[in-house]
């Protein structure tokens, strides 16, 4: 038995992660106008960066969280937060999985307005703006964690 809960892959290339980080920004486009963008580190530096180049905002902070070790959560840690309530801020991350983190998040900013490019079922109700759903038991491969590599002709597997 894996020692966790995913049966099914679901990979992202630089190119779709770019189309659909856009495609949030235009969602937020219609929630705004923000003052700020929070990435909750790492996973959403790169969605926070589409995000402020396309709304245009140059304030950019962020929350440095640690929680899961590969594909199992632990604890979860605040290594660096933000000030305020969040008040005019779109706090962005890549995905929202269990809920946890963004449970954490709003304690600490409950006036931001949530987002994130992909929200499995669990999680949904912690955002208030994403892109694309995906089933519970699949696992996000992102560009970042991954690498183009030779495989067998299907003839010979
Ligand atoms: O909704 P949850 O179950 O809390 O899972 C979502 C979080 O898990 C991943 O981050 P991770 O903790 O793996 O850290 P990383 O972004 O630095 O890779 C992902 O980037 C989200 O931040
Ligand atoms: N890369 C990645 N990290 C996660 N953290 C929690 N769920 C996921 C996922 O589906 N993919
Ligand atoms: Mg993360």
């Amino acid at each position: 038995m894996s020692d966790h809960p995913f049966t099914k892959t679901f990979p992202v290339s630089w190119w779709e992660l770019h189309r659909d980080s856009r495609a949030l920004a235009w969602r937020l486009m219609e929630r705004g106008p923000f003052q700020g963008v929070v990435a909750i580190t790492r996973g959403g530096l790169v969605p926070a960066a589409v995000v402020a180049r396309e709304l245009e905002i140059r304030t950019i902070d962020t929350i440095c969280i640690a929680s899961y070790d590969d594909k199992k959560q632990g604890e979860l840690t605040v290594l660096k937060g933000v000030p305020g309530d969040g008040e005019g801020w779109v706090v962005v991350d890549d995905l929202v999985d269990t809920g946890k983190t963004y449970r954490k998040v709003r304690e600490m900013l409950p006036k931001a307005h949530f987002a994130t490019v992909y929200a499995k079922p669990a999680g949904r109700p912690l955002v208030d703006s994403y892109v694309t759903e995906v089933s519970q038991d699949t696992w996000i491969l992102f560009p970042w964690d991954a690498e183009m590599q030779e495989v067998a002709p299907i003839a010979r597997r």
